[in-house]
């Protein structure tokens, strides 16, 4: 039986392309999504993964990835939101715009996609279909410097509760909650000091934990409506 692809959103670098190209690895048919065209999306349609252009930051923008979704595919076995704009709270004129620009791409593209996909992942033969979602740590704690971020990445957690009573039980939804997996390009050592600082077990670990994440979540027929926090014990520390 051919195996119904799995949909990344934000696939196209760090822990959305890492958790892609496993799967492809692993033998499932896989989407992702990017806004950039580039050599990187370049070398992941050379392994044969399929890729399509999508900006969440409008409605307009997520529903013609929609179309573009549903004339690619008839079904789906999964849908990983990955995507995510991450962006501190400036003082600036800004401010309101950035906030809409993250509720734009934690929550209504993941909410919008869910529904307009729903069709999508009850057309997939396979036992079982997921949906998972990845939020972050301070979704449930909170952040004094990226409160718009936490705030929306922790209505992207209440979705998945929300989804995981309604789609059940055709389809499961769970959340994964990282912490300090991987560095920016402008983290510099005092900021990896940081980051060890508030973690029981040393940070930055790299993507493959979020993997492994991922992995258990769709082969686990028991799980549903949960958050895996990946975040290397910090609410112990
Ligand atoms: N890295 C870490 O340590 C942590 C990460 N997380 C979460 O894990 C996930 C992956 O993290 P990471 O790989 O670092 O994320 P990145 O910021 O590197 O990548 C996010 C992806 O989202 C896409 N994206 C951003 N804005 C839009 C938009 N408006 N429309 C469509 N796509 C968009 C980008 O696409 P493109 O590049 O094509 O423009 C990009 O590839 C994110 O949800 C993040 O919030 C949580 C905690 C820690
Ligand atoms: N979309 C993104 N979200 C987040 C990132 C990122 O790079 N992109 N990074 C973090 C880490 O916690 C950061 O502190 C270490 O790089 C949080 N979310």
């Amino acid at each position: 039986m051919s195996q119904s692809p799995i949909l990344v959103t934000g696939g196209g670098q760090r822990l959305g392309r890492y958790c892609a190209e496993r799967l492809h690895d692993d033998g499932h048919p896989v989407i992702i999504t990017y806004r950039r065209e580039r050599p990187a999306i370049e070398a992941l349609r050379a392994r044969g993964i399929t890729a399509l252009y999508a900006d969440f930051s409008s409605e307009a923008g997520i529903l013609d990835f929609v179309a573009r979704l549903k004339a690619q595919t008839g079904a789906l076995r999964a849908i990983i939101h990955n995507a995510s704009h991450w962006q501190r709270d400036e003082d600036s004129p800004s401010c309101g715009e950035d906030f809409a620009l993250m509720f734009q791409v934690h929550m209504q593209a993941p909410y919008l996609i869910n529904l307009h996909a729903h069709a999508l992942l009850m057309a997939c033969p396979e036992p079982m279909r997921d949906i998972i979602h990845i939020t972050d740590y301070s979704a449930a704690h909170g952040s004094r410097q990226h409160m718009a971020y936490a705030a929306t990445k922790a209505g992207l957690e209440n979705l998945a509760l929300s989804m995981a009573g309604r789609f059940a039980p055709d389809i499961k939804v769970n959340a994964i909650a990282p912490a300090g997996i991987m560095l920016n390009a402008e983290d510099g050592d005092d900021y990896l000091a940081h980051l060890n600082r508030r973690s029981a077990l040393p940070a930055v670990p790299g993507p493959r934990v979020i993997w492994q994440g991922v992995r258990y979540l769709l082969d686990s027929p028991f799980v549903t409506g949960a958050t895996l926090p990946v975040d290397g014990g910090r609410h112990v520390k």
